[in-house]
């Protein structure tokens, strides 16, 4: 197995978020408004950012490279004083834990876990993303302590093949593929049945858009097109800075054809995905519903996650005002998180101090 460089302290920006997050450095009299200030940050109103990105219609593929750039790791050197205020805002889930734990007495705690860089470090190439022994010895533990769910951007199959357990819920293609517990489990013993699949009439226009950005993209070297059944990836981690004009040109000619598809920007990588109204919230919400908590004011659903796609489902744990999210990110970021942490291996232990206590608090009835 060749050895992955693991990619550590990474911003991120998001073409649909609210706000996004532009470093200084990048900012351009491309962008002919002054944005505003907001601490070391300089940040983009989601009108204008949409305005800027939209697909059909005038784009300036400026707009989308200074977004690519943006998740570039060395745009983002933050101050200690950004770093502290940030830390304080959203606190170590780790340095809080018995006020996390002390929150969910009495109550069920549900647990959901992004994969990519949360259960696994962030690599070069993303078919060897793998996860390490311990952490899936540890997630197993997870779920025979509460029910546990796998949210990703990825197919499920294949974020099923990378943690192989079958005892766990996966939502794959950001939610748009949700499945139960194939073995029994002590949340799901009924056969396996596919839950939600809200994105299903998309599949031959995802297929068809997988073709055509793979034809379009094979000139652009390190260029990769992710088929994640429901939505496509197209990876820039390996593509040199240069080329990034000439790769986001590519995406949005494809595009320009599809109004029913929606462009959002990842760790590296422009995610491609239906207009539905469905996202990893909505899988958290259907998930809870599946469980039998719909309506419940005792469950606790912790989510954890490192991507921009999950900030719908902190935003959810919000508006519930149940439960909590943790963003695993080495660097400050607009969240809706209430704690962070900074990478796997900080989740792993946080998820074993779970199993810890869990463990005691039985043993003690
Ligand atoms: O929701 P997630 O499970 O976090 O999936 C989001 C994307 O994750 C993967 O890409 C990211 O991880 C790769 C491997 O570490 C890395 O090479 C890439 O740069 C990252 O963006 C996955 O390959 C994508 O399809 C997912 O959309």
């Amino acid at each position: 197995m060749t050895k992955q460089k693991v990619v550590v302290g990474e911003a991120k920006s998001g073409m649909d978020m609210a706000m996004t997050v532009v470093p200084k450095a990048l900012f351009t009299t491309e962008m002919k408004k002054p944005p505003l200030m907001q601490g070391g940050y300089i940040t983009i109103s989601k009108k204008k950012l949409l305005h800027d990105l939209e697909i059909n219609g005038g784009t300036r593929i400026n707009a989308w490279v200074e977004s690519m750039r943006a998740s570039s790791p060395t745009s983002h050197r933050k101050s200690t004083r950004d770093q502290t205020s940030w830390m304080d805002r959203h606190p170590s889930a780790l340095n809080v834990f018995d006020e996390i734990t002390n929150a969910s007495k009495g109550k069920q705690i549900v647990m959901f876990l992004d994969y990519d860089g949360t259960l696994s470090p962030i690599v070069d190439d993303p078919d060897r993303a793998y996860m390490s022994d311990a952490m899936r010895a540890t997630v197993r533990k997870l779920a025979g302590c509460f029910p546990t769910a796998i949210v990703s951007g990825r197919c499920r199959d294949k974020v099923y093949n990378f943690v192989k357990l079958a005892e766990l819920y996966y939502a794959g293609s950001h939610g748009m593929d949700i499945k139960g517990p194939s073995k029994g489990s002590k949340y799901k013993k009924s056969p396996p049945s596919v839950l939600c699949q809200p994105a299903s009439e998309f599949l031959p226009m995802i297929d068809e858009v997988y073709g055509l950005l793979m034809e379009k993209t094979k000139s652009t070297p390190g260029a990769k097109v992710e088929n994640n059944k429901f939505c496509l990836s197209v990876h820039f981690r390996c593509v040199d800075e240069k080329k990034w004009t000439e790769l986001a040109a590519q995406v949005r000619s494809v595009l320009k054809d599809y109004p029913k598809l929606r462009l959002s920007q990842g760790r590296k990588v422009l995610e491609i995905r239906p207009t539905i109204k469905w996202d990893k919230g909505k899988a958290l919400e259907f998930l809870l519903e599946s469980l039998g908590y719909a309506n419940c004011t005792d469950v606790f659903p912790i989510y954890i996650g490192d991507d921009r796609t999950d900030e719908d489902a902190f935003k959810v744990l919000r508006k519930r005002g149940q439960g909590f999210g943790i963003l695993v990110s080495k660097i400050p970021k607009d969240t809706s998180a209430s704690y962070s942490l900074q990478e796997p291996s900080e989740v792993m232990e946080f998820l074993q101090r779970l199993v810890d206590w869990k463990r005691c608090s039985l043993m003690m009835r």
